[in-house]
């Protein structure tokens, strides 16, 4: 049996770095966002992660398709996939760590190596494409 992460992830940049996020008890980064729950849609999930996550409210109607990822689960055992659909969104508020949440970062591309399998792939391109410094 294989297993697959669906996850949905909020990708916001400014200037030329991103927002990062790290949970409760982990010590690499992610980008925020979360599992898939039935039924719901892409965007059902980027609204409800980033509200749980941050208390932000993204606005569906903003959001762009910037790519979807997939990598090694961090975490979990060998062969363990995470698939990652990430969308940048216009939002309101200010980002603010929930309880699961220890630590809300803006990393660089210095920040590479402390961000997982996944994230590293998104860090690429946004590096490439030059909106990540
Ligand atoms: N949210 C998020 N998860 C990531 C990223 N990169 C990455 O490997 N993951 C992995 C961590 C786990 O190996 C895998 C499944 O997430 P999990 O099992 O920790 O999820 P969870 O129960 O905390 O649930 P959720 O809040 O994320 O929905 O997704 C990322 O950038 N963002």
């Amino acid at each position: 049996m294989s297993t697959l992460f669906d996850k949905v992830a909020w990708i916001h940049l400014e200037d030329g770095k991103i927002l990062s996020t790290r949970s409760r008890g982990k010590e690499v980064y992610y980008l925020p966002g979360g599992k898939r729950e039935p039924g719901e849609t892409d965007l059902d999930t980027l609204v409800r992660e980033i509200d749980e996550e941050l208390a932000v409210a993204i606005a569906p109607a903003s959001a762009a398709h910037f790519g979807t990822f997939e990598a090694q689960a961090d975490g979990h055992a060998d062969g363990v996939i995470v698939r990652m659909i990430c969308y940048t969104a216009r939002h309101q508020g200010t980002p603010t760590p929930s309880s699961e949440i220890d630590e809300v970062v803006w990393l660089t591309y210095a920040d590479r190596d402390r961000v997982a399998p996944v994230d590293q792939i998104v860090f690429d391109q946004l590096h490439r494409s030059g909106r990540l410094l």
